[in-house]
C-alpha cells in the first residue's frame, strides 16, 4: 500500500505516456517501407545496386522497423537520406519525423520533464512498480493455492478483486518485463552500469590479398540483409579508412580494398542488455510485442483503479477502530478475531458493541495477539480461512502461542467461522482453531463450532440465537444491511409458474423487459430488501425465456417471496454471467449431472442445442413425483433428439435408495469414453451431491483411464456449478 500510494502519481503519468508511445511503434510498422522479402538478400547486392544508382554511398542501416535507411550522394551531386527498396536502390519514402505528440510523451515519460531528477525518479518509480508487480505475483501464487493452481479457476466474490487477479495472471510478467527493462534504461544514464566501449581484437591478414570489387568481398556476400544493422562506407580512397560493419551482436571493419576482416570486436554485455532493454521497453521493431506492451498499459491502469477500489473497501470495512474498556486481565469476555478483508471484523465489531451494552467486562482483539487472560470466562472466536483452507494474516500466529501461552483458568470457548462455500475447504481454519481449543486443557467448548457462508446475517443471527441461549446476556445486534443500487436491476415479467411440488419446489419463468444477452448457465440474482443480500440462482433459457428451479425454503426469505410471485408481477432481478458453466459446443458428447433444482440449466441446455453435441442427462431426486415439474422439458427434448439419454435416481422411493452417483457408477463405461474423448462433465446441485460424484468420477477415470480426475478438471473437462 505504501509502495502503491507513493508512486501512484508517477505511474499514472508512465503509463498513460506510455499507452501514447505504444501507438509509435504500431503506426511506423504500418507504414509500406517494410521489404519482407528482403531478408534473405545478401548485403553485397544491395551496395552493388546502390553504388550503380548513386555517386556515393555514405552509410547504409537498418531502423528500429527494420526499413532500410541510405544515406547518399546523387548523381546530381546532392546529398540526401531516406529510404530505399534494397532490391532496386530506389528511394520509396523519407524518413519518418517524430510527431511532436510522441516528442512530448517520450520527455515526460523520461524524466518528467525534470532532467536527471526526472530520470532518477522516474527509475525509482519504475523499480517500485516491479516490487509491486513481484508481490502481486507471489499474493495471486497465495491466494490460489500454489504455483501450479496459478492459471486455474479464480472465485469471483467482487468485480474489483476478481479482474485484478484474472487480468493480472496474464499482465503481470510483461509489467516485470517492463519495469525490468525500464530501470535498465534509466540506470544507464548515470554511470552505474559497466561500460558499454566495444573492443576491438586485430584479426590476422593474409599478406597476399588481392584488390577486389566490393561486390565481391566475402563478408559482405555472406551477411543477409536481415543480419545486418549499420554499414559506415570509408571516407576516403586512402587504405587506412575502412567499411565499419555493425552486426546484431558485433562490429567488424573491413578493409576496402581486399574485403579483408581487419578488425572485430563483440557487443559487451551491457551493450546486448541496453539494446535489448530498448526493444523490450519501446516494442520497437515487434508489433505484436508493442500491442501486448500497450494492453499492459491499460492493465496497469485497471490495477490501478481496482487495487484503490479494494483497499478503500476494505479500510472501510475495518475502519472504525474497537475501542476496548477492559483489559485484557479485567474482562471475562475475551473475543478474538481472524480476518483478512473486514467483513469478520464487522461482524465481530456488531458483537463487540452489542456486548459493551450489557458488560464492561469484555475485551477484543486480534488473533495474533493471542496471550493470557487472567479472569476470563469465555473466549469467542470470529474468524475467517484463507488459500487452501489456512488463516488470515492476523492469525496466521494463533496456533504457535496457543501452544506456548497457558491460562490459569478454565475458559469456555465458542469459535464462528467464516468461509465460503464456493472454496473446497469451507470455514477450515475455523475448524482446526475449534479442535485445537478442544484439545488445549484450558479450554472447554461452550457453543460448538459455527459456519456461516457468505456473511450471511441470518446465520449470523441464528447463532446469536445460540448465543444468548447460552448466556445470560440477551444480546441485539443491529446488523447493517449491505447497499445496493435497484435502479442498476432489470425488470422480468413472471410468465408462468408451477404449483408447489411435494419437495417444495416449483418452476418459474421469467421474461426480461428489455433485451439481454444471458444463456443456459448463467445466474439470475435477486436481492431481497429484508436484506440486500444476493440470491444466485441457475438460468435455463428455454424459449428467450428464463426458467428457473426453486426450492421454498422453512425460513428462505428469497424463496418465500418468489413461491407467492403470480403471473404477470414484474420483479427486479440482474443477469450475471456464468462463462464457464456454458454448454461446451466444441465437445462431441456431454454429460450433465444434477440433483434437485439443479437441473434448471440443463433444462435449457437440453432444449436449446442449434449443434449436433451429444447430450446425457443424469438427475437425483427423492420421488417419481419430484420429476413431474421437470418431465415436459425432459420429453420435449427426447422428441426433438436434442437428449440422447436420461438417467434418474429416486433416493426416498420403496425399496433401494438410489443417488445420482450411484447411477453414474452404473455407467462408468460411458462415462470414460466420453472423458477419454475430449467429452465434458458438467455438475449442478448441492455441494454434498458435487463431492460424492466427483468421488465417483475419481474412481472411474482412476480405473478404466489410469488417470485422477484432476488430469480432466485441469483440461477444463469438468464443469461445476455447485451451492
Ligand atoms: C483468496 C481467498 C481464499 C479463500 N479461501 C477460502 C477457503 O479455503 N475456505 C473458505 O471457507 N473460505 C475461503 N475464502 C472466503 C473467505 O473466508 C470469506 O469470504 C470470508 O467471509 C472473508 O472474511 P474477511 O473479509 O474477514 O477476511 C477465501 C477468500 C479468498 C478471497
Amino acid at each position: 500500500m505504501i509502495l502503491a500510494v507513493s508512486s501512484a502519481i508517477f505511474i499514472f503519468l508512465a503509463t498513460v505516456t506510455g499507452i501514447i508511445l505504444a501507438f509509435e511503434p504500431i503506426s511506423n510498422q504500418i507504414k509500406p517501407y517494410a521489404i519482407t522479402s528482403a531478408s534473405n538478400l545478401s548485403l553485397a547486392e544491395t551496395i552493388e545496386t546502390l553504388q550503380n544508382e548513386y555517386n556515393e554511398v555514405v552509410t547504409l542501416k537498418k531502423d528500429e522497423n527494420d526499413f532500410v535507411i541510405a544515406s547518399v550522394i546523387t548523381k546530381e551531386g546532392r546529398s540526401n537520406r531516406f529510404y530505399i527498396n534494397p532490391f532496386t536502390g530506389k528511394k520509396i519514402g523519407d524518413i519518418i519525423k517524430k510527431a511532436s505528440i510522441f516528442e512530448f510523451a517520450t520527455n515526460l515519460h523520461r524524466s518528467l520533464f525534470l532532467k536527471s531528477t526526472g530520470r532518477f525518479l522516474v527509475g525509482l518509480f519504475s523499480f517500485f512498480l516491479f516490487l509491486i508487480a513481484i508481490t502481486g505475483i507471489k499474493l495471486i501464487i497465495k491466494r490460489q493455492g500454489g504455483f501450479k493452481r496459478f492459471f486455474s479457476k479464480v472465485v469471483k466474490e467482487e468485480f474489483a478483486q476478481y479482474y485484478h487477479v484474472i487480468i493480472g495472471r496474464y499482465a503481470l510478467i510483461p509489467l516485470v518485463i517492463i519495469t525490468i527493462s525500464g530501470i535498465y534504461l534509466s540506470l544507464e544514464k548515470f554511470d552505474v552500469l559497466p561500460s558499454n566501449k566495444i573492443t576491438h581484437t586485430k584479426t590476422q591478414i593474409s599478406e597476399n590479398s588481392k584488390k577486389i570489387a566490393v561486390k565481391d568481398f566475402k563478408i559482405f556476400n555472406a551477411t543477409l540483409l536481415n543480419e545486418f544493422k549499420h554499414l559506415e562506407f570509408p571516407f576516403s580512397d586512402d587504405e587506412e579508412d575502412y567499411f565499419v560493419l555493425k552486426l546484431e551482436n558485433k562490429e567488424l571493419y573491413i578493409n576496402q580494398y581486399s574485403g579483408d576482416i581487419i578488425s572485430k570486436g563483440d557487443f559487451p554485455l551491457p551493450l546486448l542488455a541496453s539494446n535489448l532493454s530498448l526493444k523490450l521497453h519501446t516494442g520497437q521493431g515487434n508489433f505484436l510485442w508493442a500491442i501486448l506492451l500497450l494492453l499492459t498499459c491499460f492493465a496497469i491502469l485497471f490495477f490501478m483503479y481496482s487495487g484503490f477500489a479494494m483497499t478503500l473497501k476494505r479500510k472501510k470495512r475495518s475502519s472504525s477502530k474497537m475501542q476496548n474498556i477492559s483489559d485484557k486481565d479485567t474482562a471475562e469476555y475475551i473475543i478474538l478475531v481472524g480476518s483478512e478483508t473486514g467483513h469478520t471484523q464487522r461482524f465481530a465489531k456488531q458483537f463487540f458493541e452489542a456486548m459493551c451494552l450489557k458488560t464492561t467486562s469484555v475485551f477484543i482483539d486480534q488473533l495474533n495477539n493471542y496471550t493470557s487472560y487472567k479472569r476470563a470466562k469465555h473466549l469467542i472466536v470470529f474468524t475467517a480461512t484463507y488459500g487452501e483452507g489456512e488463516a488470515p494474516s492476523n492469525a496466521k500466529n494463533f496456533e504457535t502461542l496457543l501452544d506456548v501461552i497457558k491460562q490459569n483458568q478454565t475458559i469456555q470457548y465458542s469459535v464462528v467461522g467464516f468461509g465460503s462455500l464456493m472454496y473446497p475447504n469451507f470455514c477450515k481454519y475455523a475448524i482446526i482453531v475449534d479442535a485445537l481449543l478442544q484439545k488445549n486443557k484450558s479450554f472447554m467448548p461452550n457453543l460448538p463450532l459455527f459456519k456461516i457462508n457468505n456473511q450471511s446475517l441470518e446465520a449470523f443471527k441464528t447463532w446469536l440465537g445460540q448465543w444468548n441461549d447460552s448466556t445470560s446476556l440477551n444480546l441485539k445486534i443491529q446488523l447493517n444491511k449491505p447497499t445496493i443500487n435497484r435502479k442498476k436491476l432489470s425488470n422480468f415479467e413472471v410468465i408462468s409458474h408451477t404449483e408447489i411440488n411435494v419437495d417444495d419446489t416449483f418452476i418459474l419463468q421469467l421474461r426480461p423487459q428489455f433485451i439481454q444477452k444471458f444463456q443456459s448457465g448463467d445466474l439470475l440474482a435477486f436481492y431481497p430488501e429484508d436484506d440486500n443480500v444476493e440470491r444466485l440462482y441457475s438460468i435455463g433459457r428455454v424459449e428467450d425465456n428464463i426458467l428457473l428451479s426453486i426450492k421454498r425454503h422453512e425460513f428462505g426469505v428469497c424463496s418465500r417471496q418468489l413461491s407467492q410471485l403470480t403471473q404477470k408481477t414484474m420483479i427486479k432481478a440482474k443477469i450475471r454471467r456464468n462463462l464457464d458453466f456454458h454448454f461446451p459446443t466444441y465437445a462431441k458428447e456431454v454429460v450433465m449431472i444434477a440433483n434437485g433444482t439443479g437441473i434448471a440449466p440443463f433444462l435449457g441446455m437440453i432444449n436449446d442445442k442449434s449443434n449436433d453435441v451429444k447430450a446425457h442427462l443424469f438427475w437425483g431426486g427423492r420421488t417419481h413425483d419430484s420429476l413431474e415439474i421437470y418431465s415436459k422439458f425432459i420429453d420435449k427434448a427426447f422428441n426433438k433428439k436434442t437428449l440422447s439419454s436420461f438417467h434418474v435416481a429416486y433416493s426416498q422411493e420403496e425399496g433401494k435408495k438410489v443417488y445420482v452417483q450411484d447411477v453414474i457408477q452404473e455407467n462408468a463405461d460411458m462415462i470414460a469414453r466420453i472423458l477419454n474423448t475430449d467429452g465434458v462433465v458438467m455438475i449442478c446441485g448441492s455441494i454434498a451431491m458435487q463431492n460424492r460424484v466427483l468421488e465417483v468420477l475419481n474412481d472411474i477415470t482412476t480405473e478404466k483411464l489410469k488417470q485422477p480426475l484432476s488430469t480432466f478438471e485441469n483440461n477444463e473437462q469438468i464443469k461445476m456449478d455447485c451451492y
